[in-house]
């Protein structure tokens, strides 16, 4: 049965993803209320700029004042899409003092306040949602804390950034260099004019701890998440990867130790096989695998950003909050209690692939193995080409931990036959 009185919703921030869900909610409103059991009324939008025109926003509704507007009293769900620390986190801290549950598209700030906020939640009986942080419109966050509730998760690998999906995929079809890949994105309005979150792998980072909290419910923060970007990721390197029939993916990688008494989270560019699901992920895309004992592989799969596709998600949470508004419940809130240790990346154990420049005489091949041996770190393939009276060599090692590889390369630079590291990657997806 529809009830008549409706339910408040307060916007704070209107810019690309708080328009589209303005829109998409005025547009949407008789459905969205069917599929609630009430109307939603937008009862007031916070912006920084009032004087900027709002197509389709009643100006009536437009305010400055984002604190005055949570502290109301009236209102049932605040969408916070402003982005950063604060003001967010002390509007959201204060909408749920306020009677509100929260809907956010913040990882940013959920990798570092999730677990304060969610106490926050908790502690006023609220509901805190936020699909839309992790690889935008893609049903992620529920999928993992609901739909796989009953399993155990093992696994998630994915490409949770899209500008640098786009980067990589333009720099592996069309043989270009890091900067021209970066200067195509950027004026093609997918890099953003300071790339930074997005290339040294920040953006990512906050995805994998937000990623790796829900799927092996433990807290992971933004620190716990080693972190590489992929700004030295070369043309040569792609060459390399198409020699061993893989290509090279930026991917945030969350997974439980073997015995199962610890959890990692990283991310770094890797080189990952064309036979893996992940290498398919073309331009902006997102996609992130998932191993889990029962189900098995499970792959989710579309539009990591843009304004539509993440209101999307916000709409679904929206959507889901109002029902429980109704029903007088709340949703999942955080689960924490397995509370494993979370490891140093020394001890992510995966294989490596090295290229080096060597002197081009008798005995340096068995040299650079000995290093190897030495560390416990055992070679799969040798790749030998010879430039000039000097010589590249590719080895690519069986599984090793981090730190034996990192004790190798070290080991490796000291030798005089080798001229320098060339570059060191991750091989995945195998
Ligand atoms: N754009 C995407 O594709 C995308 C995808 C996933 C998640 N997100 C997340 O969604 C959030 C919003 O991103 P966006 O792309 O819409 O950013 P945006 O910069 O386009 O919009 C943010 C808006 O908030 C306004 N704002 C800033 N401070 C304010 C304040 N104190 N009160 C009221 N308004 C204020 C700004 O003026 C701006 O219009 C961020 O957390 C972002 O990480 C965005
Ligand atoms: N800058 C991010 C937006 C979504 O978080 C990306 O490129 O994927
Ligand atoms: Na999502």
């Amino acid at each position: 049965m529809m009830r008549t009185r409706p339910l408040k919703v307060a916007l704070l921030g209107c810019g690309v993803v708080g328009s589209e869900v303005a829109r998409i909610m005025t547009t949407h409103a008789d459905d969205l209320a069917q599929r609630i059991g009430a109307p939603v009324e937008l009862a007031g939008v916070a912006v920084r700029r009032p004087s900027k025109v709002r197509e389709g926003i009643d100006p009536g509704l437009v305010t400055t004042d984002a604190t005055a507007l949570v502290k109301r009293g009236d209102i049932d769900v605040v969408v916070e899409v402003i982005g950063g620390i604060e003001p967010a986190r002390t509007l959201i801290t204060t909408a749920f003092e306020h009677g509100a549950s929260v809907v956010s598209a913040n990882k940013a700030l959920l990798a570092q306040d999730g677990a304060a906020l969610h106490a926050a939640a908790e502690e006023h009986d609220k509901d805190l949602y936020y699909e839309a942080a992790v690889a935008g419109a893609i049903p992620l966050i529920r999928p993992l804390r609901e739909s796989l509730a009953g399993d155990k998760i093992n696994r998630v690998m994915g490409i949770v950034n899209g500008t640098t999906n786009f980067i990589l995929d333009k720099m592996d079809s069309t043989g270009a260099g890091y900067q021209e890949a970066l200067d195509e994105a950027t004026a093609l309005g997918y890099a953003e004019a300071d790339p930074t979150a997005d290339v040294e792998g920040f953006d990512a980072a906050a995805k994998a701890a937000i990623l790796a909290g829900i799927a092996f419910h433990t807290r992971v923060r933004l620190d716990d998440v080693y972190r590489e970007g992929m700004t030295e990721v070369t043309a040569a390197d792609f060459r390399s990867a198409k020699e061993m029939g893989c290509t090279i993916k930026l991917l945030a990688i969350c997974e439980r130790s073997k015995d199962g008494a610890s959890v990692t989270a990283r991310v770094h560019p890797a080189m990952i096989p064309l036979t893996h699901p992940l290498a398919s992920v073309r331009g902006a895309y997102n996609a992130v695998f998932v191993e889990s004992d029962a189900a098995g592989q499970l792959m989710f799969y579309g539009p990591g950003a843009g304004g539509s596709p993440t209101a999307s998600a916000v709409l679904g949470d929206l959507v889901a909050v109002c029902r429980n508004r109704l029903s007088g419940a709340t949703g999942p809130g955080e689960s924490a209690y397995a509370a494993l240790p979370v490891s140093p990346m020394g001890e992510v154990v995966t294989r490596y692939h090295i290229s080096l420049d060597v002197a081009d005489k008798p005995g340096v091949l068995a040299q650079v193995a000995t290093v190897f041996a030495e560390h416990g770190v055992s070679i799969d393939t040798v790749r030998q080409q010879g430039k000039d009276g000097e010589a590249s060599l590719v080895v690519v090692t069986h599984r090793a931990s981090d730190a034996s590889l990192t004790g190798t390369v070290e080991a490796l630079r000291k030798l005089d036959t080798v001229r320098g590291v060339a570059s060191i990657m991750r091989v995945e997806g195998e």
